[in-house]
């Protein structure tokens, strides 16, 4: 291999996905044109190249480099250079000269043993020091560990990636065990890891190899939404993935159940491989809710028929049959299941509850998986309504930020009432279970018919089919006809027919465009101009929101979001730590129960300050702080955090989001894109679950191809689970037998 050292002067082409980088670079001899993978190069840096010179057709010699090493400047020239560079966030050109002027050479030493000293120069205070100290320290890790892990064909970004787990210990972690890798980083696969690993000397049919790899199989069929895989299935992919002859897989399978890595069970007559956490938690929830359902509650003697009289009376409503059932259902049972579609009265039916218990003096509580339908439960009954998160956790583990559950915990009510239960995944489901104690009242109130929950499981669908529970289907719809499209379209979807389009006074539209491109413009022009246009009371940013089957390709998320922020939000100043504008729409995109917020106004006997924003919260940013390199998100109408930079990976534009993250909320004016994608995300429950999302008006744009074809297919992801099946056996004793 050759080698070229020198100072880089500017860069060519830089593409951020891949970190790949064309670039010109200066010897004591010539300036010359290198490429190759480099996550954190600027200007002004050295490096030593290792590769090999190359003759580009068009332009000419260029030097194809290999692996690098970054030499530190010595002059004080160089020193100020590299400083300037931005490769240490809070520092600029002004700050570097500065800095060079004061402390010459020792300055890389300061940075990183004496960093207060940094305050001796005006204008840099505690929180600069911090943001200096990290990204320095940070910037040195990062570039050992993809030395590191250069020569076994990790990516710059994936080293990124593995920094941002392991932290310091990264290299140390992947000596000891590089299939930590995949089962810990996210993006890396098991195919990476074994690379490395068979680099390390780890042989092909080394028992830890594929009982690594086993492992992974299930982890990885599991993330789908299953809480097992079938045998056949993981033999199959087994040979695929670890290319070993089946005896190997068959012995390692077994070493790993006797070992209780993994637990091995017949499921309904079907050979199931279980990954613990989630065995252990169908088990303790078949538990819990029997228990709950079998345990005899107090009988209340409430007259419940008159107090539903005395309700329908003051609402001037009458309900229906199924209705008094699922109201009545809720007062004699331990545990009751409502479900139904858009329209078919569920909040109704809640507040009736609410009363009612009221009355008997019975103390209720109400949550929900997510912050937004929580909020809409609370403004539909007027009450406090928690995410299940909130209303179960008793404290935050400052380490390692997980929320932890005590087990000795109660809640103190009489009635749980969870709202959006199809979207409760089983490990939820049994943190809930834990949490409620005997013959507490547990009412779950869902659809059914919408996508399944995110995290693993089918609930709140195995315990309806488990028919151990009393379940009401409320299938009369309320908002008919004229009054909304949408909610009758939304059940004809349900049931397999093609929605009524674009009648007349609709609240329903499709707007038919042969080609994604096309979709695309009508799709800018509909939020920028005709929809304000249709009613001046919609908020263009706020009260619209595109909702889309795909992340990825033209009308994916990431493509929509980058167009729709070009045309929504006129703010375009560039920053060096984010691509975000102030203005922008914004969504968390995963639990953050440490960060802080501040109330934006005190509101008398509510906390000024507290902890928390969850997974789907959507805000605005307000404020994009040079100094600090923060950016400020206000979410919930008044509350503001302030995000460092290292949390930003923590939220996306949300113009668009997936309706998968839409679950949950609701928005007035909802806009899909429906085109032909993956056969299996084009299914009827994405569609109904998107169309349900509208309060006021939904847009179709795309093709009725498409849509027929999703109203259609039923065949979504099938996930294996056996929470059904243990609460028959208990019942029955017949299906789930250890093998
Ligand atoms: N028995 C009834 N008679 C007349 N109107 C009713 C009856 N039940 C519900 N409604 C009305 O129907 C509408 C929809 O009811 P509700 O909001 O309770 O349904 P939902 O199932 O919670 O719907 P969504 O999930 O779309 O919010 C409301 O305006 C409600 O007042």
């Amino acid at each position: 291999m050759e080698s070229l050292e020198g100072v880089v002067r500017d860069i060519i082409f830089q593409n951020e996905e891949n970190a790949f980088c064309i670039f010109r670079i200066e010897d004591d001899k010539d300036i010359h044109i290198a490429l190759g993978t480099f996550p954190f190069i600027s200007v002004g840096q050295t490096y030593i190249l290792k590769g090999e010179w190359v003759l580009h057709a068009t332009f000419g010699k260029q030097f194809k480099c290999e692996t690098y090493e970054e030499v530190m400047p010595n002059s004080l020239k160089g020193i100020e250079k590299y400083l300037a560079s931005g490769s240490i966030s809070g520092i600029g050109p002004i700050t570097a000269k500065k800095l060079v002027e004061k402390f010459g050479s020792e300055i890389f030493n300061i940075i990183e043993n004496d960093t207060r000293r940094l305050m001796e120069l005006d204008g840099i205070g505690e929180k600069k020091i911090k943001l200096i100290y990290d990204s320095y320290i940070k910037g040195r890790e990062v570039k050992n560990i993809m030395v590191f892990l250069q020569s076994y064909g990790v990516t710059p970004k994936q080293a990124l990636k593995i920094y941002r787990v392991f932290g310091n210990d990264a290299i140390a972690k992947v000596r000891q065990n590089p299939y930590v890798l995949s089962e810990e980083v996210p993006s890396i696969g098991f195919k990476t890891a074994d690379g490395i690993a068979r680099n390390l000397g780890i042989e092909i049919d080394s028992p830890f190899r594929i009982q690594s790899g086993i492992t992974h199989i299930v982890n990885e069929y599991c993330a789908q939404g299953s809480t097992f895989i079938p045998r056949s299935e993981l033999m199959e992919r087994g040979r695929s993935v670890l290319e070993v002859p089946e005896a190997l897989i068959e012995e390692n399978l077994m070493h790993s159940v006797m070992t209780n890595r993994l637990a091995m069970e017949k499921v309904n007559g079907m050979d199931g491989v279980f990954a613990l956490p989630y065995l252990y938690a169908e088990v303790s929830v078949t538990k819990r809710i029997l228990s709950l359902a079998l345990d005899e509650v107090d009988d209340l003697k409430l007259p419940v028929e008159d107090y539903i009289r005395d309700f329908e009376r003051d609402n001037h409503i009458s309900f229906h049959e199924k209705q008094i059932e699922a109201i009545a259902g809720a007062v004699h049972n331990g545990i009751e299941i409502i479900t139904g579609g858009p329209g078919t009265g569920k909040t109704t039916i809640i507040k009736c509850i609410l009363e009612i218990f009221d009355r008997a003096g019975k103390k209720v509580l109400m949550a929900a998986p997510t912050g937004r339908a929580a909020k809409r439960m609370s403004e539909a009954t007027g009450r406090e309504s928690k995410t299940i998160h909130r209303l179960i956790e008793l404290g935050v583990s400052t380490e390692d930020e997980e929320v932890l559950f005590d087990e000795d915990h109660t809640l103190n009510c009489d009635v749980v009432i969870i709202d959006e239960a199809s979207m409760i995944d089983v490990m939820l489901m049994n943190n809930l279970l834990k949490a409620i104690k005997p013959k507490t009242r547990l009412i779950l109130v869902g659809d059914v018919d919408q996508l399944p929950s995110v995290g693993s499981g089918r609930v709140l669908e195995d315990l309806i089919e488990s028919t151990a529970f009393k379940v009401v289907k409320l299938q009369f719809i309320y908002r008919q006809g004229k009054e909304s499209y949408i909610t009758t379209n939304a059940h004809r979807i349900n049931t397999g027919e093609m929605p009524q389009l674009n009648a007349k006074d609709s609240d329903f539209f499709f707007i038919s465009e042969a080609r994604p491109e096309e979709s695309l413009d009508t799709l800018v022009e509909l939020i920028t101009k005709r929809l304000p246009n249709f009613n001046k009371k919609w908020d263009r940013v706020k009260d619209f929101q595109v909702l889309t089957p795909m992340r990825k390709g033209e009308l994916g998320v990431h493509n929509l979001n980058r167009v729709l922020q070009k045309s929504l939000n006129p703010n375009n100043r560039s920053y060096d730590f984010t691509d975000f504008q102030i203005g922008d729409k914004v969504m968390q995109t995963k639990n953050n129960y440490m960060i802080k917020w501040k109330k934006v106004k005190r509101v008398f006997g509510e906390p000024p300050e507290g902890q928390g924003i969850f997974n789907g919260d959507i805000g605005y940013v307000t404020g994009i702080n040079t100094e600090d390199n923060t950016v400020s998100v206000l979410f919930d109408e008044d509350k503001i955090v302030e995000f460092e930079s290292q949390d930003l990976d923590e939220l996306e534009l949300a113009y668009a989001v997936t309706i998968h993250k839409s679950q949950g909320s609701e928005f007035k004016v909802v806009i899909i894109p429906v085109f032909m994608g993956p056969p299996l995300l084009m299914s009827r429950n994405l569609i109904y679950t998107g169309v349900t999302r509208a309060r006021e008006l939904l847009v179709l744009v795309g093709s009725k191809k498409a849509l027929s074809y999703m109203i259609r297919n039923t065949r979504t992801y099938e996930r294996h689970t056996s929470l059904k099946y243990r609460i028959l056996n208990v019942l029955d004793n017949v299906s789930v037998e250890e093998t």
